[in-house]
């Protein structure tokens, strides 16, 4: 042992030596050269290439970096020796990585990396527009020579990927609106945005299980589905419309959506924009990997201004949706003089043109969901084909419906249910056509209870079913002897509290009464566009 520590030192001594001749003896320029040399020499005979990777690039901030810290992350086990913790802005995770100047092994389709976490000090601060940290901070990735060229790329690729992944999972998702009408913020973005923590998710959310399982895997294939747009040379985005009365679960679907898919939200407040160019410019700031809403798109198209501009019947498709006006309480803003509204206003062409044209495929991997109270009041043009991909129906409370909510609020598992008062409910149930909301209701306020809550229940549905059935004679009705007038009630107590001042919805009512509606089916459906 005593000779290995005289032989280390004797050797040190040895290198010191030459390097103060090296230093006395020949100038900086040739002293460089050497170290050049001594190190391509070393790399000749190394088996191994290393990259740095620095988590500053000149004055900008490395993208790889931060990635690679990321998917370090990802892959190593608490188990680990010591390791950093960091919490991000934003974020309700908190990710683990490798301290400085650990290191640590890892395998991408069979070949094995080694990554060290290297940290210096910065000598002295070099001049820069912003101040740089202290420390220099870089990770040096170690590949084998042969194995080089079997892996970089697509490891690099794959480390892009996951971290993004990852980012997207820990990162709270968002929800952004478009409530400051057309005037940007201090960055320029006319979006303002708050933490998305909508708890709505295709568990909690009842509905029948069949449709709700076709809609998450259509989620599944359109968010895996990269290639396949690509090959068929489809932008990579998908239209969703809900429809259904109210409380019957279309604004908890779009949240489970996008907790499902880990999507932001975009929710487009019609009324608050006023051309054409804004709406393209909203869609232009949307990031990618979101879900654009139009809530209530009944109430944003004003179907009684529609006229043909130019007067004359042969107006091409797209002169006869511009005149197509849209609005809402303070909504489109008409050139005077010019009814229908001109280039100044938003038309149907311009909603049309966001969702399907060419500038509805700036970015991608988006998801546009409309939903609405009244289909049939809905122009075809919205509804043909390649617009809305799915129609969506969200029916009053089924069976399959009401066994999820019990399950929820009451933890009542299958087969928990009483047999009789089981058939009890499926016979009432479609005669009373309450809404999932009607449903929780009664639930939540006896839920100390289980058995009240299920009689309580089982008699207000029997209540809804008999009035439901007194007023049949009597009255018009509609949705299977619903209660279309305490319906018609809730949503106009909706509009009026969302926009006190708007008079555009005044032909929903109207054209409610004119009898057209067709008669919508019972349970969650599909209609596949
Ligand atoms: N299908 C459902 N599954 C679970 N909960 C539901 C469902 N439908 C409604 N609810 C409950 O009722 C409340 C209102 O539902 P929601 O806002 O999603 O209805 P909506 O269809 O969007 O109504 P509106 O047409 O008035 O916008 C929700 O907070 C939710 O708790
Ligand atoms: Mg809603």
């Amino acid at each position: 042992m005593k000779e290995y520590w005289t032989s280390l030192a004797s050797l040190l001594g040895v290198l010191a030596f030459c390097q103060g001749i090296l230093q006395t003896v020949f100038p900086p320029e040739l002293r460089f050269a050497f170290l050049k040399l001594f190190n391509k020499i070393f790399h000749w005979f190394s088996s191994y290439y290393y990259f740095d990777i620095t988590e500053i690039d000149g004055v900008n901030t490395n993208e790889l970096y931060n990635a690679v810290q990321l998917y370090l992350s990802s892959t190593v086990s608490i188990s680990g020796s010591r390791l950093s913790l960091t919490r991000a802005l934003n974020s309700s995770a908190i990710t683990f990585g490798l301290s400085n100047n650990d290191c640590m092994v890892d395998a991408f389709n069979g070949v094995t990396v080694l990554w060290e976490h290297v940290v210096t000090q910065r000598q002295s601060q070099t001049f820069s527009w912003r101040p740089l940290p202290e420390e220099k901070r870089g990770f040096t990735l170690r590949i084998k020579k042969k194995d080089k060229y079997l892996i970089l790329n697509s490891y690099l690729d794959f480390i892009m990927d996951k971290a993004n992944e990852i980012r997207r999972k820990n990162q709270d998702r968002l929800l952004y609106t478009n409530s400051r009408g057309g005037s940007l913020d201090s960055r320029g973005h006319p979006w303002e945005s708050v933490p998305f923590k909508h708890p709505s998710t295709f568990d909690t959310l009842a509905m029948d299980p069949k449709v709700k399982k076709e809609i998450m895997d259509d989620l599944k294939d359109f968010a895996n589905g990269q290639a396949f747009y690509q090959k068929t040379g489809r932008a990579w985005k998908r239209g969703y419309l809900l429809y259904g009365p109210p409380g019957t679960g279309k604004s908890s679907m779009i949240a489970a959506m996008a907790n499902f898919l880990g999507y932001d939200i975009y929710d487009l407040e019609l009324t608050e924009v006023h051309t054409n160019s804004e709406l393209r410019k909203l869609l232009m700031k949307t990031s990618s990997k979101s879900i654009i809403v139009i809530e209530d798109i009944d109430c944003s198209i004003n179907l009684t201004n529609r006229k043909s501009k130019g007067g004359g019947g042969g107006a091409s498709a797209r002169t006869y949706y511009d005149s197509m006006e849209m609005r809402g309480g303070g909504g489109g803003v008409s050139v005077p003089g010019e009814e229908g509204g001109g280039g100044n206003s938003i038309t149907l062409s311009g909603l049309l043109n966001f969702t399907d044209g060419l500038w509805s495929c700036c970015g991608s991997e988006r998801i546009f969901v409309f939903t609405t109270n009244h289909i049939e009041k809905l122009d075809p043009a919205l509804l043909r084909s390649g617009r809305m991909d799915m129609h969506i129906f969200m029916s009053h409370c089924s069976f399959p419906a009401l066994k999820i909510l019990l399950k929820n609020y009451l933890g009542y598992e299958e087969g928990d249910l009483d047999e009789e008062i089981g058939k009890e409910f499926e016979g009432v149930l479609e005669k009373a056509g309450m809404t999932p909301a009607d449903v929780s209701e009664v639930l939540i306020k006896n839920r100390r209870d289980k058995g009240n809550a299920v009689r309580e229940l089982l008699e207000a549905l029997k209540a809804r079913a008999e009035k439901n059935n007194v007023a049949g004679g009597s009255r018009e009705k509609v949705n299977g002897g619903h209660d279309l007038e305490e319906e018609e009630e809730e949503e106009q107590e909706k509009r009026a509290l969302e926009s006190p001042k708007e008079e555009g919805c005044d032909f929903v009512e109207d054209s409610c009464k004119k009898g057209d509606e067709k008669d919508p089916k019972e349970d969650n459906e599909i209609i596949e566009k």
